[in-house]
């Protein structure tokens, strides 16, 4: 019984405890401290700031605090006087406010919630610096002793005497600058690269200076108008020819001039305090008997999420920027491309001869024209005849060849009719033929404003449009053209486009240069733009077996996308970043910002030669699948012929471009169609997207303005590395089925562990961890069956993981190796 009582005894004593504990910690007492912090330190600031007129005649009061009689001037009276004495002048002077302020600084933290810690942090570097500057007032003259007070002056005086004056100066200087390193973390890193951006800024603003007086220049320039229709003419055919719109009034092309290098806004992590509500509990007296001790437990409350994570990291964190690591890159400035004399200046008595000799051609063939009307492109003039009613297509196309002979003009292409009008158009050469520069596709507003995936600026139609296409749409490219006649030009046009317009973190370029030479400028960007094998010293890839390991990687990669995409429950690769800038997809789960990957293939003929199959099974495999996951491709080649561009490349490459090919059968080949062969060259080529056909005449880009843009970026800060493709260890890297250790696949244990620690056998897991290929990784689960790891194969589900933990798989490799 007696027993019983004490144990009574002792459990309300535990609970009164916990409640002066919780009464404590509760928030109304947690607020009142706050707000007796906060009081405190505006009574002490009133008291320090009326002490520096009053403390003179205050010394006298200090001894005398009970006496009623003495009364103190300091305005809160012999307290304030007191507080005051102790702090400034017994104390640490004028520095004696950072106490006030880290008073309101500690009422502040406790209503915030703040974590204790960081309260304490900002204590000991307030003690820190009122000692630094009290010491240093130490040197001002006895006049002025109240400003470092007793502790400045005794320790100043102190530390003289060991290491004199000039000493202790040189010690204050180094304590302050130690303060700044550790509490601002100012490094002299900062300083330097403060410097160098702005005599970055200082050179880019001289430049676009000297773009803008270059294009006022050019403005005073006649023609250049990006107008469809302003450099087309109507010939009356009976009278002399009327222009709609005289060629004088063209104006130029270049419509903006400005620096698109792109700022960012760094993402600022925010720390979160964590909410710890804790209620009181209130006990009813009457829950405590007399005889049985209940010992209440308080019950936490369970927390709800009013957001999700996702919405969470969102709002603090603001959306995921990729391009945040080189956030001070600088897109390539026009400057760096030449300009060309552009205005498109065509001879009216070449229009006129040109047109009688159609209109004279056509007549001998008995057909007549009620209308012609010329569009004047920059190599080409098209004329547009509406033929007299009555006269059927099908003729003039019959005749295309005898009237081609008849104008006697090299790159005459009829075409009838044109398509969606009706009407039959004939190309023919101009005499002078414009030279399009890269400057004026790449500084036209409808590439700067294209809000394309991957724009490309390929040219100049014939109406003089600049002609811009998106490569993730298209989605794959095949490239041909004789040699000489302008592809490697193309390329780089299409390479150039996308440096212009996206960032190294939006694109990663596989180069494959069997020619040696056409591509090795990209070296220089190897770091922030090219992707390739782990452990190879090259970016770009001339060696045809390493074409084949780059293709298969290639193919791994796509894999590895499509499961990540599947994961992510999205379709694409533009809806999958999407969702990952919006930090809805966990990168610990393996999910990432995924760069398109642009594959650009500069003589396929060659690789389709030495390689065959194993070349075009992973091309086409990859051109079949590789739209969705943003691998596109793009494959040139000088011969066309239907050995290398089999059937099955063909299918897969809808989007294709001819430069001028020496026949009408390889125009077929690649086109489809004839027409190709009558191209005049130098960058005049056709573009077909699946139906119809576009000349075009391709943006001219020389090989020193591709190094000057390649200097341009490769100066900038890199990457560490150039982007990694997955390792691809080719056939011979395989093992046998049967459980030989030393058969195994290097990555045996590392895929054991993965397999254990997920308790889920699939090769697709692996795939995902190990960035492997799906050979490989069935061939380890095949291993890891033969050891006795993972059960049998069952249809549809994951096998089965036969070992629980790591210990148990060190003991199973053990026997093994005693066996
Ligand atoms: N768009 C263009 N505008 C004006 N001239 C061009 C254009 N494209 C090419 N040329 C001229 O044609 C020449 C050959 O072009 P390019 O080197 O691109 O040919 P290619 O088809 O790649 O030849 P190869 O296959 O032998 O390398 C260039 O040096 C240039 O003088």
């Amino acid at each position: 019984m007696a027993k019983e009582k004490t144990n009574t005894q002792k459990t309300v004593a535990n609970t009164e405890k916990k409640s002066v504990f919780a009464f404590l910690k509760s928030r109304q007492t947690t607020t009142m401290l706050a707000i007796f912090f906060i009081l405190f330190a505006v009574f002490l600031i009133s008291s320090f700031i009326s002490f520096f007129f009053n403390w003179q005649e205050d010394q006298s009061t200090l001894q005398q605090f009970f006496n009623r009689e003495v009364i103190a001037k300091n305005l809160l009276g012999k307290v304030g006087a007191n507080l005051s004495h102790f702090f400034i002048y017994k104390g640490f002077g004028i520095a004696a406010f950072i106490i006030t302020y880290k008073l309101l600084y500690t009422g502040y933290a406790i209503l915030l919630k703040k974590p204790f810690s960081k309260v304490i942090i900002s204590w000991n570097w307030g003690l820190i610096s009122m000692i630094w500057i009290s010491v240093t007032l130490g040197f001002l003259p006895d006049d002025f002793a109240i400003l470092s007070g007793v502790v400045g002056v005794e320790i100043n005086e102190y530390l003289q005497t060991f290491i004199g004056k000039t000493g202790l100066i040189i010690a204050l200087i180094f304590l302050f600058i130690s303060y700044l390193i550790v509490r601002y973390k100012v490094t002299f890193d900062d300083y330097i690269e403060n410097l160098k951006i702005k005599r970055e800024e200082r050179r880019l603003q001289k430049e676009a200076a000297l773009e803008k007086q270059a294009f006022e220049a050019s403005l005073q320039e006649p023609i250049k108008e990006e107008a469809p229709v302003s450099n087309t003419i109507i010939f009356d055919n009976k009278e002399k020819s009327t222009f709609e719109r005289p060629l004088e009034n063209l104006k130029p092309t270049i419509s903006s001039f400005s620096d698109f290098s792109k700022k960012h806004v760094a993402d600022i992590p925010v720390t979160l305090d964590e909410d710890e509500t804790e209620d009181d509990v209130n006990i009813e007296p009457s829950l405590i008997s007399n005889d049985v001790a209940i010992d209440i437990e308080k019950v936490e409350e369970e927390e709800h999420e009013v957001e999700n994570l996702s919405d969470k990291l969102l709002k603090d964190f603001g959306e995921f920027d990729p391009t945040l690591e080189l956030s001070n890159f600088r897109f390539p400035t026009f400057n760096l491309l030449r300009q060309y004399n552009e205005s498109i200046s065509i001879d009216p008595d070449e229009l006129e001869a040109n047109k009688n000799n159609i209109v004279e051609t056509l007549k001998n063939y008995g057909i007549g024209i009620s209308e012609i009307k010329a569009t004047v492109g920059p190599t080409i003039t098209l004329y547009e005849i509406v033929p007299d009613a009555g006269i059927r297509i099908s003729k003039i196309k019959n005749l295309e060849d005898d009237i081609a002979l008849s104008l006697a003009a090299l790159g005459i292409r009829i075409i009838a009719p044109i398509p969606g009008k009706g009407t039959i158009g004939i190309e023919v050469p101009n005499k002078r033929p414009t030279v399009v520069s890269m400057h004026s596709a790449i500084s036209s507003k409808k590439f700067q404003e294209s809000q394309m995936e991957l724009p490309i600026a390929l040219g100049k139609t014939i109406s003089n449009e600049t002609f811009v296409v998106d490569l993730a749409k298209m989605p794959h490219l095949l490239m041909a053209g004789a040699t000489g006649q302008g592809k490697s030009v193309g390329l780089n046009a299409v390479l150039t486009s996308l440096l212009y317009k996206k960032h190294p973190a939006e694109v990663k370029f596989v180069l494959v240069d069997p020619k040696k030479v056409e591509l090795t400028l990209f070296n220089k960007i190897e770091r922030h733009y090219l992707a390739k094998l782990p452990d190879t010293e090259e970016a770009i890839i001339t060696d045809t077996h390493k074409v084949i390991n780059t293709l298969n990687s290639l193919c791994i990669e796509m894999d590895n996308r499509y499961d990540l995409l599947k994961a992510a429950m999205v379709r694409n690769i533009k809806e999958y970043n999407e969702k990952f800038k919006k930090r809805k997809l966990n990168p610990n789960e393996g999910h990432q910002f995924l760069p398109y990957i642009v594959l650009v293939i500069d003589e396929f003929a060659d690789l389709i030669m030495t390689a065959g199959k194993e070349v075009e099974t992973p091309i086409a495999r990859l051109a079949q699948l590789a739209r969705a996951i943003g691998i596109h491709l793009i494959v040139a080649t000088q011969r066309p012929s239907v050995n290398v561009i089999t059937g099955i490349i063909k299918a897969n490459f809808p989007s294709r471009i001819a430069f001028r090919v020496t026949s009408k059968i390889d125009s077929r080949t690649i086109l489809d169609a004839p027409g190709a062969d009558q191209l005049i060259g130098r960058g005049d080529m056709l573009y077909s997207a699946g139906n119809e056909l576009i000349r075009i005449q391709c943006a001219f880009v020389d090989t020193p303005e591709v190094e000057k843009i390649t200097d341009y970026i490769g100066s900038q800060k890199a990457y560490a590395q150039a982007y990694q493709l997955p390792e691809f260890i080719g056939e011979e890297g395989g093992t046998t089925l049967d459980n030989n250790i030393e058969d195994r696949d290097k990555l045996f244990r590392e895929a054991a562990e993965i397999i254990i620690t997920a308790q889920q056998g699939s090769a697709s897991l692996l795939q995902r961890k190990l960035k492997l290929g799906y050979n490989r990784a069935g061939r380890l689960i095949d291993q890891l069956e033969a050891a006795g790891i993972v059960g049998p194969f069952e249809g549809s589900k994951a096998r089965q993981v036969l070992i629980s933990d790591f210990t148990s798989l060190e003991q199973l490799l053990e026997n093994e190796r005693n066996e």
